[in-house]
């Protein structure tokens, strides 16, 4: 018998990944996609375009990675004098990696992708293997995607990720098995044991709306019967053990979801020979072509082989909950507890009380295959299932949506976070679908109308739905004629900004038998996803960043982290400030306001358009002054953000724009192609990731070689490179990789570059130091550019409403002009310019006349604060 050879590869990129997001290691330098901007070294050239590296070469890499993962083996570090005195396991798990030698590989190991580690519950996924498609399909269903780079995936196995694949129709020993049947090394009986047991209850116990009746429904009994018998759940039942009702399951088949390919009718039949090819192979198929539909079809055969039972010898037995919404979340919360996660499902097809909604995708519309992926997780069978799908920023959500609302075909509600949102999704509607114009309504502050059939579609935002102040006669109405009927679907926009107690609110004032989430970033700095489960429903679908990237679907983005030095003067304050001034002194450093000045001129040379965020309003007046660009933050009013906007994407004058935090989401600017990030908010890797998606629609992204770049500008030594390298970690995790360039070459030959004699940067240094408390941080504003919130309750447009006189530090000699920094504060805003090239309608110029006025107001205010000095 051979000898049993012995696992010994673990998770490099992961690893690497995890070290760089807690700033242990230094980024890797290496750029993604086609084109290479930089040079080996880390400076900024001319390098020529290149196609990707050709698949010998990533194969030569992968053996480097193995063999640097070798040398850091225990053995080897044991060889060097630097032996574990803790388990093997344990010493490989503390530096970033696991050591699999102690399983057992199977003889034909190299062709299966998976390894399966039971005491971390994670697996890890070769991206290599010509299996690995078929892999990740089944890896997203079942567990929790923790990492995802070029080579190597990592995942997690939880009681949730098992929890959503019952969801969406697996069975734990479909999982086990085909675990086993990808994984190099028999399947550890610890996960084995880890899925049954976990799986046991779940998928088993249904939450369902029926006449306007909720009702917990299962195919056993006994689980029932447990239930019942339980002090808290009979409390809020309407029925008592006795009423337990029982009937004939339906026979469930799966449902046609419009704007796929086989709702056009294009595909008739399923091939199924064409699956059962073999190679010897786990899966046995021969090659990987046509990866994402087999892996459909991988899946749906799993759920076949369950269908093969006789659904004629199945039943449902079932209880009514009590209708209020106390009782509906303590039901679902105390199943949960006693081990039976609640599933929401709505049987559309059989739902005879409410009134069918007359619409369907357009004959052009046409789902992407990770659209249909998505949605055929949540139409699993003919049922809806309730849950979340996650589809990087621009990948078409809305249109995710569409499909979902044209496949329930009920009255359907949509919550956005804003009122432009509204706007937006009402026109995608009538864009994607046949929808009656008349059947789809707003409500928001300025419209509250009503669909004038029996049923059709609203779309509002969370806050107008959860408002606890007194409403309007109309809004009142309208919240009635809401909360009085039954909602076939609820789709959640953006569901992960929202706070638990507004969900609690929706979904305690709305019946819906279903509610769909939609996200870019499952992600919140304070950990509270996990109430999104149990508010919403399990993660249904996430897509993979790269693989849409690499399809077209999104950008190619080159993401880089400029280091910036901080200047002598700058730095000693630094280190001498205590308080959140550093913020500003590493925000505002004159090298990196060079970079920034750098950066622009080189990319508005190659034709490309530039957003500039900064979370520090004062750093961000004061680069787009000093660099006379144009600029919008949450004081800006609505006239002239609309203004810049337009111009930015139309004027050949206007290529770059200077955003503040509020740009973050809602932004649709597909001629945007370069983002510079000069301030951000502290360490959040949901804020990287939304501004990265700003640039991931650009409109070029499909012309030959095209990059989008994303850079993030760091003062070096500065807690900065700490916060940046936190909020890196969920792209890293996405496979992007964080080019380090140390020097921008050319800098110092940019004509007219800024701070470039020590005396500007002295006076730079200055006008930060007198700048007041109020001037350090982040901008504290949470609505987005288009909430419109700057805008008066009466359409009077109020630029600075919001904020009270500003005090600002400084001297009276100041005001004279007699000192250099006072042309600091008084650096014309390019803004103004705008102004002049546009034609106003006499509302617009009143408009303007009031803002101006205030303006000029406010600055006597200052004046005389700063005189009484
Ligand atoms: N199947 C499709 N066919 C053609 N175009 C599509 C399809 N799906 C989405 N799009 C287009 O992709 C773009 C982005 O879509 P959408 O605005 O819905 O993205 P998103 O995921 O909601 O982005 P964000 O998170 O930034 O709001 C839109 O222009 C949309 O029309």
């Amino acid at each position: 018998m051979p000898p049993k050879r012995k696992a010994t590869v673990s998770a490099r990129g992961v690893g690497s990944a995890k070290r760089l997001a807690s700033g242990t290691a230094t980024p890797r330098s290496r750029s993604i996609g086609s084109s290479d901007e930089y040079t080996e070294d880390g400076e900024y050239g001319n390098g020529s375009e290149a196609d990707g590296p050709p698949p010998a070469e990533e194969r030569r890499r992968v053996s480097n990675i193995q063999k640097a993962v070798k040398a850091m083996s225990v053995e080897n570090l044991k060889s060097r004098g630097k032996g574990p005195t803790k388990s093997k396991h344990e010493a490989t798990a503390s530096i970033g990696f696991s050591n699999l030698s102690y399983l057992d590989l199977k003889p034909d190991h190299e062709k299966r992708p998976l390894w399966v580690d039971a005491k971390t519950d994670k697996i890890i996924l070769e991206n290599f293997s010509p299996f690995a498609s078929r892999a990740k399909d089944f890896l997203t269903t079942i567990a929790e995607p923790l990492s995802r780079p070029a080579y190597l995936h990592e995942y997690r196995l939880t009681s949730n990720s098992l929890y959503a694949a019952i969801s969406v129709g697996l069975e734990a020993e479909d999982i086990v098995d085909t675990l086993d049947k990808f994984s190099k090394t028999p399947l550890p009986e610890e996960t084995r044991n880890f899925i049954m047991n976990s799986s046991k209850a779940y998928g088993k116990l249904k939450k369902v709306l029926k006449n306007s009746k909720y009702y917990l429904e299962t195919p056993e009994n006994s689980i029932l019967q447990e239930l019942v018998q339980d002090a808290v759940i009979s409390a809020h039942l309407v029925s008592s053990s006795k009423d337990i009702i029982t009937e004939k399951a339906v026979k469930k088949g799966p449902a046609v979801i419009p704007g796929t390919r086989e709702a056009a009718g294009l595909i008739q039949q399923v091939d199924r020979q064409n699956n059962a090819q073999s190679d010897g192979g786990p899966s046995g198929h021969a090659n990987d072509a046509g990866a994402g539909k087999d892996d459909e079809m991988f899946l749906a055969t799993l759920r076949e082989e369950d269908d093969d039972e006789d659904e004629d010898q199945k039943h449902i037995h079932s209880v009514e909950i009590l209708r209020d919404s106390a009782s509906l979340e303590r039901v679902i919360e105390r199943c949960w507890e006693m081990g039976y996660p609640v599933l929401e499902e709505y049987d559309h097809e059989n739902d005879e009380k409410n009134a069918t909604l007359d619409i369907n995708t357009t004959s052009k519309t046409r789902l992407r295959d990770y659209q249909e992926t998505s949605l055929r997780k949540m139409f699993g069978n003919s049922r809806a299932r309730s849950g979340m799908i996650v589809l990087p920023c621009g990948a078409g959500k809305t249109l995710v949506g569409v499909a979902a609302a044209c496949t329930i075909k009920k009255g359907t509600l949509v919550l956005c976070t804003s009122s432009m949102s509204v706007v937006q999704w009402r026109q995608e509607f009538l864009k994607w679908s046949n929808i009656d114009p008349d059947d789809i309504a707003i409500f928001t502050a300025e419209s509250k109308q009503k669909f004038s059939r029996s049923t059709g579609i609203i779309v509002s935002t969370y806050s107008m739905v959860t408002q606890t102040r007194s409403r309007s006669y109309d809004a009142q109405k309208m919240m009635d004629f809401m909360t009085e009927r039954e909602w076939g679907l609820m789709i959640l926009d953006e569901v992960h900004v929202v706070p638990a107690s507004i969900f609690r609110k929706v979904t305690g004032q709305l019946y819906t038998h279903c509610k769909l989430g939609l996200t870019a970033t499952l992600l919140r700095e304070d950990d509270k996803i996990s109430d999104l489960n149990l508010l919403v429903g399990p993660k249904l679908y996430e897509a993979n960043w790269m693989e849409l990237s690499q399809q077209g679907h999104i950008a190619t983005v080159q993401c880089a982290e400029v280091w910036c030095p901080m200047t002598t003067e700058f730095y000693q304050e630094y280190l001498r400030e205590k308080s959140r001034k550093r913020g500003l002194l590493y925000v505002m450093n004159p090298r990196k306001f060079q970079a920034c000045q750098f950066l622009i001129d080189y990319h508005e040379k190659r034709g490309d358009k530039t957003i500039v965020f900064s979370d520090n309003v004062y750093a961000l007046q004061s680069y787009a002054k000093k660099l006379k660009k144009f600029f919008i933050y949450g004081g800006t009013g609505q006239v002239e953000r609309m203004r810049v906007l337009e111009n930015f994407q139309h004027s050949e004058v206007v290529n770059t724009i200077f955003l503040s935090k509020i740009g973050d989401t809602s932004l649709d600017l597909p001629e945007a192609t370069c983002l510079i990030q000069i301030s951000s908010h502290y360490g959040s890797r949901r804020q990287e990731a939304q501004r990265l998606g700003r640039i991931l629609r650009a409109k070029r992204r499909n012309d030959e070689g095209f990059n989008a770049f994303f850079y993030s500008l760091v003062s070096k030594d500065t807690q900065e490179m700490y916060y940046s390298a936190k909020r890196q970690a969920f792209l890293v995790d996405q496979g992007y990789a964080f080019k380090v360039i140390s020097h921008l070459n050319g800098i110092e030959n940019l004509p007219g570059l800024a701070y470039s004699t020590a005396a500007e940067r002295r006076e730079l240094l200055q006008d930060v130091m007198l700048q007041n408390e109020e001037s350090w941080g982040v901008e504290q504003i949470q609505d987005d550019l288009f909430s419109g919130r700057s805008a008066h309750p009466k359409g009077k447009v109020t630029a600075l409403a919001k904020k009270g006189p500003k005090r600002t530090a400084g001297m009276l000699s100041d005001l004279s002009g007699a000192q250099d920094m006072a042309y600091i504060e008084y650096n014309k805003s390019r803004n103004k310019e705008l102004k002049v090239q546009t034609k106003h309608n006499p509302l617009f110029r009143k408009i303007e006349r009031d803002r101006e006025k205030r303006k000029a107001a406010r600055l006597e205010q200052l004046k005389e604060v700063r005189s009484m000095r």
